[in-house]
């Protein structure tokens, strides 16, 4: 009979707790034993879930992130986590790292690890830290009292670790050294732990590689085969964990490599599933991941069994099932919903859901099963052809409008350099023009009166005033800090891609769908279920008003289309291209009426466009071209005295360039500060033309930047981009930070300004 295990569960947990442990913690609300006691209770839900498995994977549960779990297991410690050199393995010096500490009575300021997206996910890890000096070092007790935890409760556990190749790949060689140098000390800790783990009597580790669904090169390949020949005999099973991706040219790789069993994505590798069942040997598990990790649609039960059978019948008990991925990128529990259309709600599983339909497949693949079995699959099949058959996915005038789409419609007028001119003749901007990136802080007053106008605590005038206040403080703030282009704050957003999709015909949002975007930080992902359209105006009140109480532009602020797409739970019945070119005619409408309403200056943030590329390069070009169409739509239909900003944090352009250069943005800002600008290489070699906003202040960590750090970064980047290109902003939005660092760091940096006007009209 065939196995149901899970990769991984989300450890927010339903309401998220781990977020108010953390939080509270942090904020020494709480003290560590009591931390310690909430955390305990997050881990339950863990738990709960166990109770449909064969196997309860263990290790997959994390305070923070499960990559800097790896690098804490491995030893691997930066020094200044460390307190008096030794290496405290404790709590505190893991939220270090994590977090990053600021000056305490002027002691242990101490800079978080470098943090960046998990594959293609909207989920941000740790970056591994490593250099020619690096060492390892096992630290596997609580790894070893969790698995003795959850075998006390009855349960066969499966630890779940990264794997080496994996860990070294998504670490950065701080000296530029090759990480693969470092394979051979890592390994010999993997075999200690493994047979630490043997020792303890457990059969199966997951051991997850999924940049073997990226495009390696030789000498990758060729150390995947020298670490798991090395790993060989460890005394453990082992399950090679592949996941995100189809296994291309590394699938003879995997095949040949001496494990126990592979995990395969079937979701996005569905092609390989039956080739892999083929290729391993009879005693080789095969792990079909055949509930999509990733979305959050009902499984087609039937279709799902109808691959699965005949390898059931090649695999017979060496077939597992599981989720194609961990279930981390999911929300919990669909069943807590209570304002989902009464028509889509029985389309969506969560986590808990996915591991139900994980259960009811288990059983269809029995010689007999009962007939509980047959209505659950009876049930799923009614709720897939309604699925199938409902009207709200269609909307006829959204296809209409698609069709009508001309192709001058995604360039604009005048090539950048006139439009840079009558915007200038405008604007009339100084040099060095300041600005900021759309949102200010956060505050808990804020989050407090939305949830109270959620609520129905407050009404719609109250909750409207108090916005007013918040977007008046905040342009006044801004006036007296003395920036050039003004924004209105965001502060009527929980988010920057939610707060759209509320506005969006064929689009959901859900009220406990929270998935970990990274530490105690959460989005809500919404859902893309239909055609989209715009049902109304989205950001136009708001700009209005800002822009009523000051004389300097205020920027019109919206996210782009790839954003919403890459950050949403998209349908999955149609190409993701045709989904942003929809959301990208939405977007399209609301620029035209910010310019209507006599807008100068409109941001469009594609914070996400370059993340969202594939992850096999050989496949960057389709995307890039469908993405950039995209933006260009929403874009281009202004006057060419309207100027059009983009924004993306991620700023490793140095492969796109030349598709970064086709979106014609008259201004990008970008993320440079924490790279010292070498991130404007790419721009200098690839002659950029257009206005560039290198980012000054690293807005992820406490520390205020100095006037003279701001300048001597502006300087830098005049050396790379022409002094009349450069624009001066932070990294990213403000909404993390507090006004109390907000206000001297921006003070600061248009002071950098200002003098760096001055040494420029005199040089
Ligand atoms: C730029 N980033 C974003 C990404 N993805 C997005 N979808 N959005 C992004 O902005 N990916 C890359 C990065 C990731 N960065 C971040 C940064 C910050 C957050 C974050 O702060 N998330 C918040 C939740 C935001 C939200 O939806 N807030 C709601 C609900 C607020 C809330 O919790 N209210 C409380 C009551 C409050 C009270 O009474 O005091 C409640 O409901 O219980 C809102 O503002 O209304 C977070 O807290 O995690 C995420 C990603
Ligand atoms: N306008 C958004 C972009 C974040 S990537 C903000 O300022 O938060
Ligand atoms: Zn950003």
């Amino acid at each position: 009979m065939a196995k149901i295990h899970n990769l991984g569960f989300p450890r927010i947990g339903k309401h998220r707790e781990l977020k108010r442990a953390l939080e509270a913690y942090w904020n020494t609300d709480i003290e560590q034993q009591e931390f310690t006691k909430q955390i305990t209770q997050v881990r339950e839900q863990h738990y709960s879930a166990f109770d449909l498995l064969d196997y309860a994977q263990v290790g997959d549960f994390s305070l923070y992130d499960h990559v800097l779990d790896a690098s804490f297991l491995f030893g691997n410690v930066p020094d200044r986590a460390k307190v008096d050199n030794t290496v405290e393995n404790d709590v505190d010096a893991y939220f270090r790292i994590a977090r990053g500490r600021a000056k305490q009575n002027d002691c242990c300021a101490t800079h978080a690890g470098e943090m960046t997206k998990w594959f293609d996910t909207n989920y941000h890890y740790i970056v591994p830290e490593f250099s020619s000096s690096t060492t390892f070092m096992l630290n596997c007790e609580s790894l070893i009292s969790e698995i003795r935890t959850v075998r006390s409760r009855g349960f066969e556990v499966k630890p779940v670790v990264i794997g080496p190749l994996t860990y070294l790949y998504l670490g950065k060689a701080i000296d530029n050294s090759n990480k693969l140098e470092l394979l051979e000390p890592l390994l010999k800790e993997y075999k200690l732990l493994l047979q630490t783990l043997a020792k303890q009597g457990v059969e199966w580790v997951q051991i997850d590689e999924p940049a073997l669904v990226t495009e390696l090169s030789d000498e990758w390949q060729f150390a995947y085969k020298y670490a798991f020949e090395y790993l060989n005999d460890s005394g453990v099973k082992l399950l090679l964990t592949t996941y995100f991706g189809d296994l291309a040219k590394n699938l003879k790789l995997a095949c040949a490599l001496p494990v126990a069993g592979v995990h395969i994505d079937a979701i996005r590798a569905p092609h390989e599933v039956e080739i892999l069942a083929a290729k391993l040997n009879a005693n080789q598990v095969l792990s079909v991941g055949i509930v999509d990790g990733r979305n959050i649609w009902r499984t087609d039960l039937n279709r799902a069994l109808a691959l699965l059978k005949p390898i059931a019948e090649i695999k017979g008990n060496n077939l597992w099932l599981a989720p194609a991925c961990s279930l981390l990128h999911c929300p919990v529990d669909v069943t807590i919903e209570q304002n989902i259309l009464a028509e889509i709600r029985p389309w969506l599983a969560f986590a808990e859901q996915k591991l139900e339909e994980l259960e009811i497949l288990k059983k269809a693949l029995t010689n007999t099963p009962s007939n509980s079995v047959f209505e659950a699959l009876q049930n799923n099949q009614n709720i897939i052809a309604a699925r199938k058959a409902s009207t709200l996915a269609t909307n006829f005038s959204v296809q209409q409008a698609l069709s009508q789409i001309q192709q001058s419609w995604l360039t604009r007028s005048d090539p950048y350099k006139v439009r840079i001119n009558a915007q200038q003749a405008l604007l009339n901007l100084p040099r060095f023009p300041t600005t900021t990136i759309g949102s200010f802080p956060q505050t808990a007053e804020i989050r407090k009166t939305r949830r109270e106008f959620i609520n129905g605590d407050i009404t719609d005038v109250t909750y409207e005033n108090a916005l007013k206040a918040q977007i008046a403080n905040c342009i006044q703030q801004q006036e007296s800090l003395g920036l050039d282009v003004l924004v209105h704050g965001e502060s009527e957003r929980n988010d920057m891609v939610e707060y759209f999709a509320a506005f969006l015909n064929g689009a959901l949002t859900t009220q406990f769908g929270w998935v970990q975007s990274y530490g105690s930080r959460c989005v809500k992902p919404p859902v893309i279920y239909g055609d989209i359209s715009r049902a109304s105006s989205m950001t136009i009140q708001w700009t209005q008003y800002a822009q009523s109480l000051t004389q300097k532009p205020v920027k019109g602020m919206l996210t782009g289309p790839v954003t919403i797409l890459n950050w949403s739970f998209v349908r999955d019945d149609q190409a993701r291209s045709l989904t942003t070119k929809q959301i990208a005619l939405a977007v399209r409408d609301e620029v035209i009426e910010l310019e209507s309403i006599g807008t100068k200056i409109i941001q469009i943030d594609e914070a996400a466009l370059r993340e969202g590329l594939p992850l096999k390069k050989s496949e960057w070009q389709t995307y890039l071209n469908w993405a950039v169409d995209s933006f260009k739509l929403c874009s281009s239909s202004v006057a060419s005295t309207t100027q059009i900003h983009t924004h993306m944090c991620y700023s490793q352009f140095n492969d796109i360039l030349p598709d970064i250069q086709r979106m014609d943005a008259d201004v990008i800002t970008i993320e440079t500060s924490r790279s010292n600008m070498k991130l404007l290489d790419a721009f200098t070699q690839f002659n950029y033309n257009n206005d560039i906003g290198p980012g000054v202040y690293d807005i992820h960590s406490q520390n205020i930047p100095t006037t003279e750090a701001i300048k001597a970064l502006i300087l830098t980047a005049s050396e790379k981009v022409p002094a009349q290109q450069l624009w001066i902003n932070p990294d990213c939005g403000l909404k993390t930070r507090e006004w109390k660092e907000v206000i001297p760091a921006l003070r600061n940096l248009v002071e950098a300004a200002k003098q760096l006007r001055v040494d420029h009209l005199s040089a």
